[in-house]
Order: structure tokens, then sequence, then C-alpha cells
């Protein structure tokens, strides 16, 4: 019993103290093995419906950049792929690492991509505020998009150009009229679903995980400004470059992962 619980307590980088995960058989993130996957036909393609006025600010939390939306009614909805509901955007944020060689939290037949974005969305068929699906059965939806360095992303610069003033941790800066589906990759109908958790304390096993087959491009300049940010906050002596702000990858523990496509 003392080897299982010393194998679930986890020293992340990233939060410095172990994380004792909650016995947990469906964390994340995991390696999608491609050829054990299973074809689901009933699987539909994404219908998102995302408003840009619901966007309000983009702030430092100290792990990673979040662009936060007004998520008090049905106005940027995700529904279809694998889901029977409908969910609401609450927020995106990414992960990368200090080179392109990692930084994604999946990683596709144990290959990693220099950065990963995370939709994160609740469900507001079953419950009244984010906060109540985090830890509630079927309560979240993430959908995964890798990133690859190639040609600059137009719509990711606005976004880019709004990291210098949220440098440190804790600051916020009002941001407005961003269509995230302009992050989303052409292609919405091929992606892998597994049930899994959140990849951030609380680690909670909420999340219908949805991860895009198809990657989007993002320059290696766009990509530099993400490392620009910083895990400290302006009173903190040494600072800390924000980098490598990602999850190591979790067992499958049997659960099966599906895809939309052959
Ligand atoms: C009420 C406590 C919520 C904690 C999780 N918040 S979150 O928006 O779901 C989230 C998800 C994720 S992840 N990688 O999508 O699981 C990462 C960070 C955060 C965050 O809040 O910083
Ligand atoms: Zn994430």
């Amino acid at each position: 019993r003392k080897e299982a619980a010393q194998r679930t307590m986890k020293l992340h980088p990233m939060w410095q103290q172990p994380i004792a995960v909650p016995g947990g058989h469906c964390q994340s993130p995991i390696d999608i093995v491609v050829r054990k996957s299973v074809f689901d036909s009933a699987l539909k393609p994404l219908a998102t419906d995302y408003d840009p006025e619901t966007c309000q600010q983009i702030w430092n939390n100290g792990y990673s950049f979040l662009v936060e939306y007004d998520d008090s009614a049905d106005k940027s909805t995700l529904k279809g792929g694998p889901l029977q509901d409908q969910f609401r955007l609450c927020q995106f944020h990414f992960h990368w690492g200090e080179s392109n060689a990692w930084g994604s939290e999946h990683t596709v037949d144990r290959r990693l991509f220099p950065a990963e974005l995370h939709l994160v969305h609740w469900n507001s068929d079953k419950y009244s505020l984010f906060e109540e699906a985090v830890s509630g059965d079927n309560g979240l939806a993430v959908i995964g998009v890798f990133l690859k360095v190639g040609k600059r992303h137009e719509g990711l610069q606005k976004l880019v150009d709004a990291l210098p003033a949220i440098r440190h941790k804790g600051s916020v800066v009002e941001f407005t009229r961003f269509d995230p589906a302009c992050l989303l990759p052409s292609n919405t109908e091929d992606y892998w679903t597994y049930h899994g958790s959140l990849t951030t304390p609380p680690l909670t096993e909420s999340v219908t995980w949805i991860v895009m087959k198809q990657h989007i491009e993002v320059s290696h300049d766009q990509l530099a400004v993400f490392r620009s940010l910083l895990f400290t906050s302006a009173e903190e002596e040494v600072q800390k470059s924000m980098v490598n702000n990602f999850r190591v990858q979790q067992p499958l523990c049997g659960r099966t992962v599906r895809s939309s496509f052959t």
C-alpha cells in the first residue's frame, strides 16, 4: 500500500509539492496510440458556436495565460462530437516548452508538439456554474489542438500582442472581440476522444477530452512571445520564464481512445 501511495505521489516541476492524485485511474494527459484507437461511426463533427462578443479578458495565472469568456449564458457553445449535452466555453489557454522540441501535454504515438491549445467548456445542461461542473460527472469538455511551428497565424497575432501587458503572474488586461474559432483547424471532423481529467489541480476526472487530429501552425516568433511570459509576480526577486508548463503523461489504465475517423 505504501508503494502504491508513493506511486501516486508525484513531484511536478510546476507545482513543486507532491500531487496526491485521488487514486485516479482516468488521469490526463495521455499518449494516443493511433493503432489502438477504436473508430466509432456514431461520433459527429464538432459543432462550435462562439460569440466573439463574450470575450472578456486575458490574464497570467502563474501557470499559463487564460483568455476568459462570459459564460453567464449559452452564447459561446460547443455541441456535437462525442457530446450529448451543450457545453459553454469558459476559457482557453496553452501549454508549451522551452524549445520547439516539446511542450504539448498529449502526444500521438509518442510524438511531442511544441505547444497545445485547450478550450475549456462546461456542461450547462447539467450544471449552473463552472465550479460545480469541474468536479461533476460529465462536467467538462476540453478541445485540444496541437501547434506546430511554421507560418505565422494571423488570428493569433492579436493575442500575442496582448502578452507583454501580462508578463507577470496575476496581471490581467481587458481583451475583447476575439473569436476562438480562428484557432481551430480547418478539419473539425477528425479527432480522438477519451474520458480523462484536468491536467492541473484539482485534477478532477470530469473531462471529455476531444483532441483534434489536424494541428494549427504558428510562427517561431509568435511562440517565442509565449516564452517571454513569467511564472513569477512582479514583486518576486527571481523571475522565472513561463515554459514547460505541461503535466507528465499518465497511465491509460485500460481506457479506450475512440477516433471519429478511420
Ligand atoms: C474551480 C477550480 C478550477 C480549476 C481548473 N480550472 S480550468 O479552467 O478548468 C483549467 C484547466 C486546465 S486543463 N489543462 O484544460 O485541464 C488547465 C488550467 C486551468 C486553470 O484554471 O488554470
Ligand atoms: Zn490545459
